[in-house]
């Protein structure tokens, strides 16, 4: 019998033991970098001429693997090369389906610290970062291979006198699975698997920066069994193959993480109906953030603080959860303020695989660019409390930041930065705080720290964010127990880690006999 679900264990590296495994498997990667890469298409490996390029965003000379690029004539076969495979793989029965992604989760069980020794390399995570990845990632393969087996019993409806009803759940067809580069295991691992144990067949194209550890998951989905053309592994340009693979009429869906503006781009496009395209794709795209956290009067300062530094500045402030605004309310504004830059310049910044660095580099040479820009437009529009350098000659490496007495309308408290940069506000009175919580385009995450049960219950009603925390870090949403994914312009809202997932790819059949 299946084991109910359970989270993965985190690694506790201040243990030794664990600290040698990881030294080991950093080791044996390192031992590995600069291979080549195919894409994969109906289980063949295909070599290009062409290559992504992968480097260390540590030490940008480093190159982390060389994989093979698609172009438009790859991006068709691997489309019709996955409608093919979808008249078998729906025949597959739902529990059936769910045990290649059981099998999966217990070898990434096995490969755990090789998978993240290769996320510190290549997508420059600090261990514990990289090793939560890979938690959430076997997490994924577990959750969603139950969750299909449970959708695949008989669906409750009103029983009628003499007639039999049921209603079951059928997969779509062929799917554009489109992963960013921040949570390169997890984020691609839920966005391939989820669909494809629905019965779905998926093109996936991973991110330019990171598709080296997407090979290793194309790699360990093959050795699980996963019958060639279910999903097909095609790396290359989001211009050039990405609005390609949006736009043919064989793709059903697409489901796509990433940010604003290429997400409402997809959106967009796939609104458009193709010649020959018989049904209105279903797009989910899941997007970006500018989250806030709120502290409030009453409340332990000192935890305050800590759990705002986690959540802005953990894998240096690239995640669509981070905190990047910190709004404090009346007289908690000086000694937060005091906390903050006694702390924040206690973090250790520096290459990701040196075990007890709190901020690795960011992911390369246009973010760095992009984020020292913000922090260029942060000194006119704030006062520099800490960080505000950057060194980009042997990594891409930006200091923790933290602008105060910024307004709750400047850009860099409207736009999202996605870097370690945090803008500070003063909020006179709660009920401000919310206000200025809310005014933003985006609604993904958001945090309040209070002990005044009255302002916790106004903000479970009015803090219009899809994941809400009390007293807690903003990041780091378990499988199962916090699913995630927000409102506004950052999303569809689609819940990644919970029971509605799956549903979204898959259309629902009422079939009704009268005997
Ligand atoms: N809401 C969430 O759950 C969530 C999770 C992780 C990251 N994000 C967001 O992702 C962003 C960071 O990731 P990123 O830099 O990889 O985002 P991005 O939008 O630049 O790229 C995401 C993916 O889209 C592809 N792409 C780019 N142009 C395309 C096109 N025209 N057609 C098809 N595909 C195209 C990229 O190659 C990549 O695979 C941030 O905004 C972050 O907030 C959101
Ligand atoms: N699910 C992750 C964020 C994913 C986006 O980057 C979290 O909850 O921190």
């Amino acid at each position: 019998m299946l084991m109910p679900f359970a989270n993965e264990p985190l690694t506790d590296f201040t243990r030794e033991d664990n600290q040698k495994k990881m030294k080991e498997a950093l080791e044996k990667v390192k031992s590995r970098l600069g291979r080549e890469y195919p894409l994969i298409i109906g289980g063949e490996q295909i070599y290009t001429e062409e290559k992504i390029v992968s480097y260390n965003p540590s030490c940008h000379s480093e190159v982390i693997g060389r994989v093979s690029r698609a172009h438009q004539a790859l991006a068709q076969r691997a489309v019709e090369t996955a409608a093919e495979a979808f008249l078998s793989w729906r025949q597959v029965p739902p529990e059936a389906r769910a045990r290649y992604l059981f099998k999966a989760a217990a070898i990434m069980r096995k490969r755990k610290h090789e998978l993240s020794a290769w996320m510190v390399l290549e997508a420059g995570k600090n261990w514990a970062e990289a090793d939560a990845d890979t938690a959430e990632a076997i997490d994924l393969l577990e959750f969603y291979g139950r969750e299909m087996i449970h959708l695949a019993q008989p669906q409750p409806v009103t029983p009628y006198p003499g007639e039999e009803n049921t209603l079951e759940y059928l997969p779509f067809g062929v799917g554009v699975i489109i992963p960013p580069w921040n949570f390169p295991l997890a984020i691609l691992t839920g966005t391939t698997v989820g669909p494809v144990v629905a019965g779905n067949t998926v093109v996936l194209k991973p991110a330019s920066n990171t598709p080296v550890i997407a090979y290793m998951f194309m790699e360990i989905m093959q050795e699980a069994g996963l019958p060639p053309g279910v999903i097909n592994f095609l790396p290359g340009s989001g211009g050039e193959i990405g609005d390609f693979l949006v736009e043919h009429p064989l793709v059903h869906f697409i489901n796509f993480t990433g940010s604003r503006d290429v997400g409402l781009h997809i959106n967009s496009l796939a609104a458009r109906i193709a010649p020959g395209q018989k049904w209105i794709k279903r797009v989910v795209a899941e997007m970006g953030g500018k989250n806030a956290i709120i502290i409030d009067e009453e409340c332990n300062l000192d935890e305050a603080v800590a759990g705002v530094i986690t959540s802005a500045y953990g894998f240096s402030g690239q995640k669509c959860s981070a905190c990047s605004r910190l709004i404090v309310v009346g007289d908690a504004y000086r000694p937060v303020l005091d906390r903050l830059t006694e702390r924040v310049a206690q973090l250790k910044t520096g290459p990701a695989e040196e075990y007890g660095t709190d901020v690795g580099p960011v992911i390369d040479d246009a973010s760095y660019n992009k984020i020292m820009g913000y922090i260029q437009i942060g000194r006119e529009e704030g006062r520099l409390l800490v960080g505000g350098q950057g060194d980009n000659s042997r990594g891409y490496f930006i200091w923790p930041t933290v602008f105060a007495d910024v307004a709750p309308r400047a850009r860099i408290a409207q736009e999202e930065i996605f870097g370690p940069v945090l803008a500070v506000i003063q909020a006179k009175t709660f009920d401000e705080a919310i206000a200025i919580a809310n005014d933003t385009e985006y609604g993904l995450t958001g945090g309040v720290y209070s002990r005044n049960r009255a302002h916790l219950e106004k903000a479970r009603r009015e803090f219009h964010a899809g994941n809400l925390y009390f007293n807690r870090k903003c990041t780091g949403a378990l499988v199962g127990v916090q699913p995630f994914g927000g409102f506004k312009m950052s999303g569809t809202n689609s819940k990644a880690g919970g029971r509605e997932y799956l549903k979204l790819f898959m259309q629902a059949k009422s079939i009704s006999e009268r005997f």
